[in-house]
């Protein structure tokens, strides 16, 4: 396993003549949670679909694991590598239960098959961590908003992931739920997993994030700790000050 679990290099993506990315670098690294942050339109969305394959870049690449290029690979591929993306709006199956759920995304997901035993291990796990023990039998359409982002997350986890996406995790959350998702995130921090967050709720991201990375207009403009990105200048002139 190499030590940097996802390299972007040189990534442009144009729509049009407008530049989405424009030769953008980063390197993140397995064990770490790393929150991508920046205004509307800097490309952080962009940046996580081609990640996960579903835009294709003009130029550069994405390797995964120092060795697999991901840009020429389909998302299913992907997913199955070990790459999964919660996307920001919550799309559960509404009429299945949440025990459902969390099936699916192991079975789905998990790179050697489990036996029915492990399966069950594993579930039951999942539902520990995401903290939904007690809504286990409960149809995934009478959850709140939280509690659905909790079960995608879970769908994610139960696949064991080596890279985690997610996108706008607290979005419409409320404080106390917002509360238990950080928790949440930095218990999945483990070191062969690299955990991506693309938020813009800054508090959240002071909680869980080990470092940041500030994309502006394609590039990046900063990367740091959280305390260092409030304090420079030119984020708080792009992004932060607003
Ligand atoms: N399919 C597309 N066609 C044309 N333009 C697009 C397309 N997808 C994204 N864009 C543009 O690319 C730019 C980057 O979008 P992106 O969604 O990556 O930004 P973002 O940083 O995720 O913003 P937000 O915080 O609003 O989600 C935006 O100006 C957007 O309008």
């Amino acid at each position: 396993m190499s030590l940097t679990a996802l390299l972007v290099d040189g990534l442009t993506v144009r729509f049009g003549s407008f530049r989405a990315l424009d030769d953008l670098s980063l390197a993140i690294d397995y064990g770490e949670v790393r929150a991508i942050i920046g205004p509307n339109g800097a490309g952080k969305t962009t940046l996580l679909d081609v990640i996960s394959g579903i835009t294709r870049p003009k130029q550069g690449r994405v390797l995964f694991d120092g060795a697999t290029d991901l840009t020429g690979l389909s998302e299913a591929a992907i997913a199955r590598a070990g790459l999964r993306r919660k996307f920001q709006k919550p799309s559960v199956f509404e009429g299945l239960s949440v025990r459902q759920h969390i099936v699916i995304g192991a079975d789905v997901g998990f790179r050697a098959r489990l036996d029915a035993p492990a399966l069950e291990d594993r579930v039951s796990e999942v539902l520990e961590t995401v903290g939904l023990v007690d809504q286990s039998s409960r149809l995934a359409g009478e959850l709140s908003h939280g509690q659905k982002q909790w079960l995608e997350i879970g769908m994610v986890l139960a696949s064991d992931p080596k890279v985690l996406m997610l996108d706008e995790p607290v979005a419409g959350l409320t404080d106390e739920e917002t509360e238990r998702t950080a928790a949440l995130v930095r218990a999945l921090k483990r070191p062969d997993r690299a955990i991506v967050v693309v938020e813009h709720d800054m508090d959240f991201v002071e909680r869980i994030a080990d470092r940041v990375t500030v994309l502006h207009e394609g590039r990046t403009l900063f990367e740091g700790s959280m305390d260092k990105v409030r304090a420079d200048a030119a984020v708080v002139e792009v992004y932060l000050g607003r």
